[in-house]
Formats: structure tokens, C-alpha cells, sequence
């Protein structure tokens, strides 16, 4: 079993965008400028901006935080958005997700300028993504296919097994899979909550990304000898010896899971890392005018 580690992953790619932020200082370019709108005070999300900020302090990216309490309105949102859209200097922007309940997500996201959109949420980016064109492809995604990219992870005719169906992860995932590129060019299955027999699905895999949300829910019995397991999940459960209360856990039971893979990510320390990653590779590419 071996480690498809996204902690040293990350640290390597955050070194080659500082480098192209030198780059672009020594020759008196704009430097790449992030910004990010949280929501009230969900406690998962200000984690991952908090990380998405230092990490563009890292690497010498500008950033902007803009923050807001639970109840801001939707217009008022909606006008950061336009905002947003208008300045400049912002080469890119998202607004983290999940957005409290008063507020429709899909007239948020819609409102984001397709060009400035460096999540991919935008169905512009989505539909483009689909058709192979240049694209914002979403984070954690695109992150996994970084992983795969540079561990050199065969994919070509191979059994690829998504379990999930989100837009952001899902979805995306399973299609990028499908297209004509590397990685890529894989059979691909999505399953989900309604899908008959999961496990008769991921014992065939040669690829299983788990993205489900559920705590430990792959295990062994389920997987294929030599397997590739990319762990999407990110869940909070609780314990008491943790300094925390709480300890981090993928949607695949990771110690019974490495038994039967030939290569697994951790989590943390696996995707989450290239997450983050993304979204700064996709600012450059937005600052850089390489996609639109
Ligand atoms: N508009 C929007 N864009 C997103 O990209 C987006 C979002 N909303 N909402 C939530 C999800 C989740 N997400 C992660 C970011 C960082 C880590 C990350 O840094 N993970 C660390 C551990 C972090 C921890 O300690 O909790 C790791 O896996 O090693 C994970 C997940 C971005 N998301
Ligand atoms: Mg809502």
C-alpha cells in the first residue's frame, strides 16, 4: 500500500505558483489577486478559508476576506457579487458554500461572472468542462486530478467508480474521468443513494473516488485487490482523547481500506490539501487570462 500523500503534493505546487509570483514580479506583472466571501460562522468553513487565505499568503497571491453575519440578506450578497464581478484588481473569486438557508445558492452562484468563477461552479464552466474546453474546473476535482497526474496513475480503460452525485465533486468527477484526455479516458460508473448494490459496483473498480459524506463507509470487503482509493470525504467525529473533541475521517475506512489498495489518499492530508491547491492554480490561470 502506498500513500498518495496531498500534504507534500501541495507544499510542491504552492512552491512552483510563488515561483510564478516572482516571475511575474520581475517582470512587473499584476500579481494574482483571490478573493473569498464567507457566510456566517460555520465552523468547517472557516477552517477551509482560513486555509485557502494563508495559503495565498504563502505563496505571495493577494487576498480579500469579506465576511458576513448568517442573516445578511440575499441582496445584499448578491451586490458583493456584482461587486466582485466589477473590480479589477480581483482576478477571481468564490463564495464558500454551504450558504444559510434564506439564501438561494444556485442565484448566487449564477450572479458569479463565469470568468472570475475559479470554484467552477458556474453552469458556463460546468458545460464547458463537459465538452473538453477550456474551463475553471472545480477544486476538489481538479485537485484530483493533479494526484493523479503527477503519481502517475494509470487511468486509460480502466474501471473508475464514483459514489456520489454532487455538482461540485461528483458529477464533475465522473465526467472528467470519462473525456478524451489523462487523466481520463477511464469507464466510468456513478453510483448513489440509490443505487442497488453498491459494493457489487466498487468490487469491480480499478479507480473507487469516494465522495458520499458518510464517515468510514468503504471498507475491504467491498474493494478489489490492487484498488486506487481517492477519499473525498471530510467528516467530524467525535472523540473525546482528540484535543479537539472531534478527529478527522474520510468516507473510506482507511485502516481496513489499505489492506486491498495499491495506492490510497489520507484524510486529512490527502485531497483536501489539493483543494486548496486548485483554487490558487486556477486564480494564476485567471490572472493570466488562460481560460476565458
Ligand atoms: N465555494 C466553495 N468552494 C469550495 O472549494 C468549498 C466550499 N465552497 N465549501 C466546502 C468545500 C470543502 N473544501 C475544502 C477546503 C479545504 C480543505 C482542507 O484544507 N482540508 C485539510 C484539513 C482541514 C481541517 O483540518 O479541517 C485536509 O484534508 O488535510 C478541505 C475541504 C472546500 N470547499
Ligand atoms: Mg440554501
Amino acid at each position: 500500500m502506498n500513500i498518495l500523500d496531498g500534504k507534500i503534493l501541495a507544499a510542491k505546487i504552492r512552491e512552483e505558483l510563488a515561483a510564478a509570483v516572482e516571475e511575474i514580479k520581475a517582470e512587473g506583472g499584476k500579481i494574482p489577486h483571490l478573493a473569498a466571501v464567507l457566510v456566517g460562522e460555520d465552523p468547517a468553513s472557516q477552517v477551509y478559508v482560513r486555509n485557502k487565505v494563508r495559503s495565498c499568503e504563502k505563496i505571495g497571491f493577494k487576498s480579500t476576506l469579506i465576511r458576513r453575519p448568517a442573516d445578511v440578506s440575499e441582496d445584499e450578497l448578491l451586490g458583493i457579487v456584482e461587486e466582485l464581478n466589477q473590480d479589477e484588481d480581483i482576478d477571481g473569486f468564490i463564495v464558500q458554500l454551504p450558504l444559510p438557508e434564506h439564501i438561494d445558492e444556485n442565484r448566487v452562484t449564477l450572479a458569479i461572472q463565469p470568468g472570475k468563477d475559479v470554484d467552477g461552479f458556474h453552469p458556463v464552466n460546468f458545460g464547458r468542462m463537459a465538452q473538453g474546453l477550456p474551463a475553471y474546473i472545480p477544486a476538489t476535482p481538479n485537485g484530483i486530478l493533479e494526484m493523479l497526474k503527477r503519481y502517475e496513475i494509470e487511468t486509460a480503460g480502466k474501471e473508475v467508480v464514483v459514489v456520489g452525485r454532487s455538482n461540485i465533486v461528483g458529477m464533475p468527477m465522473g465526467i472528467l474521468m470519462a473525456l478524451k484526455a489523462y487523466p481520463g479516458n477511464a469507464t466510468v460508473t456513478i453510483c448513489h443513494s440509490r443505487t442497488r448494490d453498491l459494493a457489487e459496483h466498487t468490487r469491480r473498480a480499478d479507480i473507487v473516488i469516494a465522495a458520499i459524506g458518510r464517515p468510514n463507509f468503504i471498507t475491504a470487503d467491498m474493494l478489489k485487490e490492487g484498488v486506487v482509493i481517492v477519499d473525498v470525504g471530510i467528516n467530524r467525529v467525535d472523540d473525546e482523547d482528540a484535543p479537539r473533541g472531534y478527529r478527522l475521517v474520510g468516507d473510506v475506512d482507511f485502516d481496513s481500506a489499505a489492506t486491498k489498495a495499491s495506492w490510497i489518499t489520507p484524510v486529512p492530508g490527502g485531497v483536501g490539501q489539493l483543494t486548496v491547491v486548485s483554487l490558487l492554480m486556477n486564480t494564476l490561470k485567471a490572472s493570466r487570462g488562460e481560460v476565458y
